[in-house]
């Protein structure tokens, strides 16, 4: 084995140099533009400066330093007798490094396994251990003559300036700052590079794509070009900066923070003019050492996704015989099965939740900015029978589905893709997919399979986190990946089992509309579509043809004016949408309490809003709420954890209200959460007030809300309550009404055979005491554009239905209409609940010039009640209504 330097300015690039074309740097001109981050150690805010290096880190895996306290002078010297050195004979060299007869100074080109290699790199390479110096120093070239004394006092410096770097990325990562400062980073080697010019800098390489195998590599590069970082498939050019350190964090660093940090991949071209110099400052552990994911990394949300080795048993498998499957035998982590998340709550209905467990892998896909859901669905024997529904399913994910856990069964996989509806037959005991795989819906049927307790399902899910990722590919990959019996962490999709996404809108559908109502007029139209729920407030509309689609989406306006609210081409939408919601967080330590934390905290899952002036001011600690915009408010986990100061905490989080959500009339969310109102609070004193009058409520239980919006929501509101023959889709008595009296509520049947119905109300009111006494009530005002003469026309009622005249809050006299109903038997076990978040949600009063009905019941004491009976008012007011036209 000959040294480069000894003979490669005579004559032509051997074969032997010649990169396979994969290989080869070919265009040699990388565009700049994009370039590594430069990070100044002078910087007087620490803070920032860690701020900076982590996001370097996880973002590149490389930055250069500044200010970094190393002398100029000496940076250049050592240079200097770095290039002294490899200018000096070959025979020169080898003596120097042939001190020690352990062979701890070694010499050598292209790499340390030459003799084996298909291609040799152009570059000749000197390293050595270098600390403690007193041990290695000895066996160091003793020429050029100053080499220990200089490559010494470098040695010193930039061991110093490698624990500063590592205290900032402890503290960045969350580690207390001397986590590294151990056994993990105390054998620190020396490495000179040299590139000498090259004939055919295209056709070879001075380095492979590589990552370092150390904790962080400390390099000084001087002023030739040649370094380039690997970043979303595009090679960067690292830019030479005089007297700058390029940084880059190595594969075992990338391990011990769990995946967080990037180990970069890099490589060296070499150019035809210049010979390059460079000093690698490499920061190992010892041999012995034994490497793993900080414990304080790793929780159920972020599961370990290696395991602890041996370093030496890595530099075995990585360095001296490098062998992929080895390697990632040792450090990967056994796989758990899958990841699961549950998901609380449906967004469409309370009993159909139940069973429904999401799988939100996170996901990587091959088109950057696409984004896949997958929901999972798992029948669990044990509480309602079914087998497998829809069999088209991925082999790897059937793979990974077994073992998931005994006695649970798999019945249905749903991914975006409409495969895995057939099968299910109306009543088929099965749970309902529908927030993310809107195509796989299966109509529930009353009387579902009983379902098990949350505690039940949160015992079984427990422990099974593991994140997949998903890959579109084209099909070839996917058999060949599949050939290859690749890691089955990595479910790859055919890009044909997604295309279907091409012929599909999203749109939200008026609130006076179904989706089988759309799905008829679109019929009607003559376009072959199929529409499905999807979130809580969206529908897909998939069309046979895309051809088809793009006809309707010519047409939006039309459409758009007539069915929905938005309509939209369906790629690219999910990262649109988004959705506000307010966000419950208990048993947070108060060491972490700070606004600013709370912004740092919930921008993890969304963009971040708001801090309640509650949480803000400290008025109260048992709960801090935030407002947040998210994709789905799935993404938001039910617990965190946090490390501070070495103790790990642990937050619970309730998604406690989203913007525009619906909810039943009882106040509860579908799916049993919390409801959604966003209402102003006119004034907190007049609502504790009242609140006491009403003997059922205490001061402390009223909270002060904040405003979300300048403008008052809608409100949805759920009703599920009724005989049944007057609920069923448009033709009870709901409808009737509200034509007479002018479109007061907007209803909507949620399916044939449910008895749920959705009634917009267009503004929540007040408490109102309209009378002091012990027969005073409280209403619920609603207003409405509602026509007098309607009213004057039944303003006498039997029935218990009676009519009043009030003021309209504008000053002017109109009529209204107060329909007071018997009280119903009072409700037990939710009603509490219900009063709180009524009595929470506080007033509302806006100057209307609007009609006002006044539905309150005398007696009454709380608004849930007087809520419920909305519903029973319209019925009995139905129930007149027909009598009376039957008597005409
Ligand atoms: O010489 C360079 O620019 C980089 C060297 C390098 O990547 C290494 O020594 O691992
Ligand atoms: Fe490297």
């Amino acid at each position: 084995m000959e040294l480069l330097s000894s003979w490669c300015y005579k004559g032509s690039l051997p074969d032997s140099y010649v990169m396979p074309p994969e290989t080869r740097p070919g265009d040699l001109i990388v565009p700049l533009g994009e370039s590594i981050p430069v990070i100044d150690l002078q910087c007087r805010d620490r803070n920032e400066t860690v701020r900076q290096i982590l996001k370097a880190s996880e973002d590149y895996g490389f930055f250069q330093v500044i200010n970094h306290g190393v002398s100029e002078y000496l940076m250049d010297e050592t240079m200097e007798v770095a290039e002294e050195f490899h200018a000096m004979p070959g025979s020169d060299k080898e003596k120097e490094c042939a001190k020690d007869p352990k062979g701890s100074c070694k010499l050598y080109t292209s790499s340390y396994v030459y003799p084996r290699e298909e291609f040799h790199l152009w570059r000749d390479a000197v390293t050595h251990p270098c600390r403690p110096s007193a041990e290695h120093i000895q066996f160091w070239p003793e020429k050029p003559t100053r080499y220990r004394k200089v490559v010494g006092a470098y040695s010193v410096e930039l061991w110093k300036l490698s624990c500063r770097i590592l205290e900032f990325i402890c503290q960045g990562l969350g580690l207390s700052t001397d986590y590294l400062s151990n056994e993990l980073s105390q054998d620190p080697k020396i490495m000179i590079n040299h590139y000498p010019p090259c004939p055919e800098p295209s056709l070879t390489l001075g380095l492979f794509k590589h990552r370092d195998p150390t904790i962080i590599t400390i390099l000084l590069q001087g002023q030739v070009h040649g370094l380039q970082v690997f970043k979303d498939g595009r090679w960067i050019c690292v830019e030479p900066i005089p007297h700058a350190f390029v940084v880059n964090i190595g594969y075992l660093l990338q391990i011990i923070s769990n995946g967080k940090l990037m180990g970069a991949e890099h490589r060296v071209v070499t150019n035809s003019r210049d010979p390059r110099t460079t000093i690698s400052f490499f920061v190992y552990p010892c041999d012995e050492s034994l490497i793993g994911p900080a414990k304080a990394l790793v929780d159920a949300r972020n599961p370990a996704i290696y395991k602890a080795f041996k370093f030496t048993d890595f530099v075995a498998t990585f360095i001296l015989k490098p062998d992929k499957e080895a390697l990632k035998e040792l450090i990967s982590a056994p796989l758990a099965p899958f990841q699961l998340r549950w998901r609380k709550a449906h967004p469409r209905g309370r009993a159909l939740p139940e069973l429904m467990l999401s799988w939100l892998p996170r996901v990587e896909c091959a088109s950057p900015g696409t984004r896949l859901h997958w929901v999972l669905l798992i029948q669990i024997p044990r509480w309602g029978g079914g087998g497998v529904v829809g069999g088209k399913l991925d082999g790897h994910l059937r793979h990974l589905m077994k073992g998931a856990s005994p006695g649970m069964r798999l019945s249905h996989v749903a991914t975006e893709s409409a495969i895995s509806r057939e099968g299910a037959s109306p009543g088929m005991r099965l749970p309902h997919v529908a927030a993310n795989s809107a195509l796989t819906r299966v109509k529930r049927v009353p009387g579902d399979a009983s379902f098990a307790t949350s505690a039940e399902r949160c015992s079984i899910l427990s422990g099974m986190d593991n994140v997949i990722h998903v890959m579109i590919e084209d099909d070839q990959a996917v058999r060949k990946a599949s050939k290859n019996g690749e890691d089955n962490k990595i479910i790859r999709i055919a890009e044909n089992e997604v295309s279907w996404r091409q012929s599909c809108l999203v749109g939200k559908i008026k609130n006076m509309y179904n989706e089988d109502i759309v799905q008829t007029s679109f019929s009607a139209d003559g376009f072959n579509v199929k529409v499905s729920i999807w979130h809580e407030l969206l529908v897909v509309i998939q069309f046979k043809y895309e051809s088809a689609r793009q006809v309707c989406w010519l047409n939006r306006e039309h459409w758009v004016s007539r069915w929905f609210d938005e309509l939209e081409l369906l790629e690219g939408y999910e990262n649109k949408h988004r959705v506000k919601t307010w966000i419950l967080l208990s048993d947070v330590p108060l060491l972490v309490w700070s606004e600013s934390f709370f912004m740092k905290l919930g921008s993890l899952w969304g963009k971040m809003l708001l801090v309640e002036d509650d949480t803000c001011n400290r008025s109260r600690f048992d709960v801090a709420r935030i407002l947040l915009e998210v994709h789905y408010a799935s993404d938001i986990p039910e617990k965190v954890s946090i490390v501070c100061n070495g103790r790990l905490y642990s937050i619970k989080i309730t998604i406690e209200a989203q913007e525009e959500s619906r909810m039943f009339i009882d106040g509860l969310m579908p799916g049993g959460g919390a409801c959604c109102l966003d209402v102003v609070v006119t004034s907190k004193e007049n609502l504790i007030e009242d609140v006491h009058t009403t003997g059922g409520l205490g001061e402390a239980e009223v909270e002060r809300r904040v405003v979300v919006d300048e403008a008052l929501h809608k409100v949805s509101i759920f009703v599920n309550d009724g005989p049944k023959d007057l609920f069923v889709d448009d033709s009870f008595g709901y409808m009737e009404l509200n034509r007479d009296v002018g479109h007061v509520w907007k209803t909507q049947s949620i399916s044939n055979s449910s008895r749920l119905l959705d009634i917009l109300i267009d503004e929540v009111s007040s408490f109102r005491r309209d009378s002091e006494g012990p027969n005073s009530y409280y209403r619920r005002r609603i207003s409405v554009p509602s026509s007098s003469k309607h009213i004057q026309d039944h303003s006498n009622s039997q029935e218990n239905i009676t009519f009043s005249v009030e003021k309209g809050t504008n000053g002017v006299e109109i009529n209204t209409r107060s329909i007071s109903i018997v009280p119903r038997r009072k409700k037990k076990s939710s009603t509490r609940r219900k009063l709180l978040q009524i009595a929470r949600r506080g007033t509302v009063d806006q100057a209307n010039s609007a009609r006002e009905i006044i539905v309150g019941s005398e007696g009454l004491q709380n608004e849930a009640e007087a809520t419920f009976s909305v519903g029973e008012a319209l019925v009995l007011y139905s129930q007149l209504r027909n009598r009376r036209s039957s008597t005409d």
